[in-house]
């Protein structure tokens, strides 16, 4: 019997409806190097729906991160389209914020005008968005740290610093490429809870890439299963685990079973 909860890939759209934000139809990417060409994408048909978490996640190699930069702007596909509302993505746009691996601070800035730099990178009076960006950084626990330098700061309060700094921005679409890859496993999974308490309540679109299935798991509406040589998608997992999610949450036995369906899609590449 078909499983409800799994939409295999390969009919194209099948979950696009008004409350589309981002699809990608028939993406392909090929990169060209002196040993010969590698396809790092092949015929990738997503759809990522407003409000939802969703995560890419797979073995090194997938592609995860060239889907999410093309998805960015930051890279053009070699055929098909990423498309924000149903308009191609051509460049990066305001209403999408990035988070890396690792949180890209100045040293010889506090906390507070780390965080205010976009500001002035976009031509804003960093004054009009002050109260904004002190309201962030109370939500991400670093309230007794805004006059901070980032020396002075974990690798955790780092991250914390990096998210107050998108959050500030107001985006519609939050796109992470594993950001709290580089955390101890403690520090990784208090972000997690934060992280989804942040964008939750703001209502935020956030795709997530990972190579940590319970993970991917635990934050998600919808899992993008990916398998490498070339990289495609294997499948979409919807998970219905009920939200706000807890630790708990990973006692449900429908978390496991979610978790063996993820490791099912990704095959022999585990
Ligand atoms: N700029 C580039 N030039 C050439 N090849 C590239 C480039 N970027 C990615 N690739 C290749 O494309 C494939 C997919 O890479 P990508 O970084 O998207 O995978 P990934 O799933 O994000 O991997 P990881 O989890 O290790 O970050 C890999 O074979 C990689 O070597």
């Amino acid at each position: 019997m078909p499983n409800p909860k799994l939409q295999l890939v390969g009919a194209p759209f099948t979950g696009a409806s008004e409350r589309s934000v981002i699809q990608t139809r028939s993406i392909s990417k090929i990169f060209s190097l002196p040993e010969g060409p590698v396809t790092a994408l092949k015929d990738v048909n997503i759809t990522v729906n407003k409000g939802d978490f969703v995560s890419f996640v797979g073995p090194s190699g997938c592609g995860k991160s060239t889907l999410l930069n093309i998805i960015a702007g930051l890279l053009p596909p070699s055929s098909g389209t990423a498309e924000l509302y149903g308009e191609a993505i051509t460049s990066p746009s305001r209403r999408m914020g990035f988070m890396f691996q690792t949180a890209v601070l100045l040293p010889w800035r506090t906390v507070e005008a780390n965080v205010l730099l976009p500001a002035e990178v976009y031509g804003l009076k960093p004054d009009s968005v002050r109260e904004k960006a002190r309201s962030v950084i109370e939500a991400v626990g670093l309230k007794d740290f805004i006059k901070a330098y980032p020396k002075q700061l974990s690798g955790g309060m780092q991250q914390r610093v990096a998210l107050a700094r998108v959050l500030t921005y107001e985006p519609e679409i939050l796109l992470m490429d594993e950001p709290f890859g580089a955390l101890d496993e403690f520090t990784r999974e208090a972000m997690n809870l934060e992280l989804m308490r942040i964008t939750q309540s703001a209502g935020i679109t956030c795709i997530f890439v990972t190579h940590n299935i319970t993970e991917a798991v635990f934050l998600s509406d919808k899992v993008v299963v990916m398998t490498p040589r070339p990289g495609k998608v294997s499948g979409v997992l919807d998970v219905q685990l009920p939200r706000p999610r807890e630790i708990d949450t990973m006692k449900d036995p429908a978390f496991a079973d979610m978790i063996f369906e993820v490791r099912s899609l990704l095959g022999r590449h585990i």
